[in-house]
């Protein structure tokens, strides 16, 4: 007997584009409409963290990897408790879901999770589009049954083409937490998963680093934790008054959605730190409001980096490592001060990586050192950090 893989019956569903491209497919989220910039990103694993990463609100994300969801979705490999994407583009959702962890299938988790998301998109001409136009706003509308009308498709293409643009959007605060939450739980083990809930005592740890939501990537607060850093995760608008009231030995400033420019909150932070000498570690977002702190600027790229196998060269050892990578807007490292030092640069485009102050301990990585998904090979950068909040404790 011939078992029939693609059900034809699902829905339809059109993604349009602000210069006009229509790509018609089928439905496998929710039925509806949603706008955002679509952006491609190149992983070949890791939906979920990518589906549940706060960086990503407010974008369309396309999966350049032709076949998604043969693994299925399960409860812990998610980066926040929430699907964060605007929207979601594949070329084929596998009609298979097989792995030992699986709990339910992508479509499933999709509709459970409100998301509007389109499959039978020609991925490829999607990505040549965005990589030669650049990122831009685009809107998915997914009919409840059946084929999609004229009309459906000409409202879609008016939203895209309405959508406001990414720049000048400051998002960090709206997908921070609203209130302080402690964390201890550390990365995921073949044999004790994420360990035993309630399990956390805070003075167990010999570190406390106040972490700046911004949209943090659970995968940060884990590695922190594995290396006996009690964590004190804070709103994306707590000053630094505030946040010195559990005299932390480390600041993190965390990665997140949006434009780092209007962040002024957030730069005010990285400026009293850097005064303030306090060990400070940035990440993505991070990174950006440190460049803007110190009196750098921030440019919106073309189609940004999003995928988890972008070469970034270390300048002082010259080693490459294989990093995971998603932003839209980069520091321009021609405007930063004689006492940055740059240290990372991606050998994708010459883009700024990474820097480090000559007089203060701080530093920021562009990529995500934390992964998740992606591989492992920056992670030392935690341990960067970790040295230089032992450093400073000696010489208290
Ligand atoms: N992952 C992030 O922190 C992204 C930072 C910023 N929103 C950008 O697009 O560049």
């Amino acid at each position: 007997m011939k078992t029939k893989l693609i059900d034809d019956t699902r829905p339809e569903a059109a993604l349009v584009l602000a210069d006009g491209a229509v790509f018609i497919g089928r439905s496998v989220g929710v039925p509806g409409m949603t706008v955002g910039e679509v952006v491609f990103n190149t992983a070949m694993t890791g939906y979920q963290e990518i589906l549940t990463d706060p960086s990503y609100t407010g974008q369309i994300v396309t999966l350049t990897y032709p076949h998604i969801g043969n693994v299925g979705v399960n409860q812990e490999d998610v980066e926040s408790s929430d699907v964060h994407v605007a929207g979601l583009v594949i070329r084929s959702e596998s009609p298979v879901v097989s792995n030992w962890r699986s709990q339910r299938s992508l479509g499933e988790y999709l509709k459970q999770n409100g998301i509007v998301a389109i499959a039978e998109v020609d991925t490829r001409r999607l990505t040549r589009i965005l990589r030669t136009k650049g990122a831009q706003p685009g809107c998915i509308v997914a009919a409840a049954c059946g084929k999609l009308t004229e009309a459906q498709i000409a409202e879609a293409a008016k939203a895209a083409a309405e959508a406001p643009r990414m720049v000048g959007q400051e998002l960090a605060s709206q997908v921070s937490t609203t209130y302080r939450y402690e964390w201890g739980e550390g990365t995921w083990r073949m044999d004790n998963g994420y360990g035993r809930p309630g399990s956390f005592q805070p003075e167990e740890y010999p570190y406390t680093v106040v972490a700046w939501d911004f949209g943090i990537k659970e995968n940060i607060l884990r590695l922190l934790a594995d290396r006996g850093v009690h964590v004190v995760v804070v709103p994306a608008k707590t000053t630094f008054e505030e946040a010195m009231e559990v005299n932390p030995d480390g600041i993190f400033l965390s990665n997140g959605p949006g434009d780092p420019e209007p962040c002024d909150f957030a730069i005010e932070v990285a400026q009293k730190a850097i005064a303030a000498r306090i060990p400070l570690f940035g990440i993505c977002l991070g990174h950006q409001i440190l460049g803007l702190a110190c009196g750098g600027r921030t440019l919106k790229m073309k189609f940004g980096h999003h995928g988890a196998n972008h070469p970034v060269v270390d300048l002082e050892t010259k080693r490459v490592y294989i990093t995971s990578q998603n932003h839209g807007f980069m520091v321009d490292a021609d405007t930063l001060p004689e006492n940055v030092k740059v240290t990372h640069r991606s050998l994708f485009d010459g883009s700024l990586q990474g820097f480090e102050l000559t007089d203060a301990p701080v530093f920021c990585f562009q990529g995500h050192p934390e992964a998740s998904p992606g591989p492992h090979d920056i992670q030392d950068l935690f341990n960067h950090f970790l040295d230089k909040i032992q450093e400073a404790k000696k010489s208290l």
